[in-house]
């Protein structure tokens, strides 16, 4: 509590704590390339194709995020995460148009070892002994980490070339952090009444995505 009564939230302190590891995860040289205009576009067709796999894996977990908050008491916060749900399928169709355009056979690609290391994680995270309060705090800074990403490459003095721009919207644009900032609401609301162990698990599933999301970025920077 600080002296007006008003507790700081609990994922405030967080970032606070991991702020390093944040600004690694949202301001890696491979978005910032994309801002500068200096980006490899063989990276980004690498980012493209893997990112594709990726959010096929995210819908598991984002469905095991919609079973687990419709179990909760109020479960007011099922509106925002069915609307997550349910882009999930125009990305899917954006992904597949994308890859045409750049010429990327998406049938054709593997998963690279950081991929995997993401999928693992997130299978982990969709089974039923995981707290809602931990998968969604999961869930909105994976979100977050994106909206964060991309929303830098299209904010003032961005060099990004005009192909990309489509790529930095999708995640960058005013819709895209509003919904963020309702994913943040709800975790806030439900560490505040979870208990410290899950409070604490929550904390270690956030500095992991901030590590996974930082392997992401190298895997697509260089194939490692
Ligand atoms: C790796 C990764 N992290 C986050 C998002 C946001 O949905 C995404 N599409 N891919």
């Amino acid at each position: 509590m600080d002296g007006s009564g008003v507790e700081a939230s609990t994922t405030a302190a967080w970032m606070e704590r991991h702020r390093q590891m944040y600004e690694r995860a949202t301001r890696h040289p491979f978005t910032v390339s994309i801002r500068d205009g200096t980006i490899d576009l063989s990276a980004f067709k690498r980012w493209l194709s893997q990112d594709y796999l990726f959010v096929r894996e995210f819908v598991a977990f984002v469905a095991s995020v919609l079973l687990k908050c419709c179990k909760q008491e109020d479960s007011l916060d099922m509106e925002i995460i069915l609307g997550g749900v349910a882009s999930l399928s125009d990305e899917l169709s954006w992904f597949k148009n994308e890859a045409v355009k750049w010429d990327v056979d998406l049938a054709s690609v593997p998963p690279l070892k950081s991929n995997l290391e993401y999928h693992r994680f997130l299978g982990s995270l969709t089974e039923p002994e995981i707290s809602y309060a931990v998968a969604v705090t999961t869930f909105w800074i994976i979100e977050t980490v994106y909206q964060d990403s991309f929303g830098f490459c299209i904010e003032e003095g961005n060099k990004t070339p005009p192909e990309l721009l489509g790529t930095c919207q999708r995640w960058g644009s005013a819709e895209f952090k509003q919904y963020c900032q309702s994913l943040h609401r709800i975790v806030d609301h439900s560490l505040a009444n979870a208990p410290a162990d899950a409070v604490k698990s929550a904390e270690e599933a956030f500095v992991r995505v901030l590590e996974l999301e930082i392997g992401f970025w190298e895997m697509s920077s260089s194939q490692s």
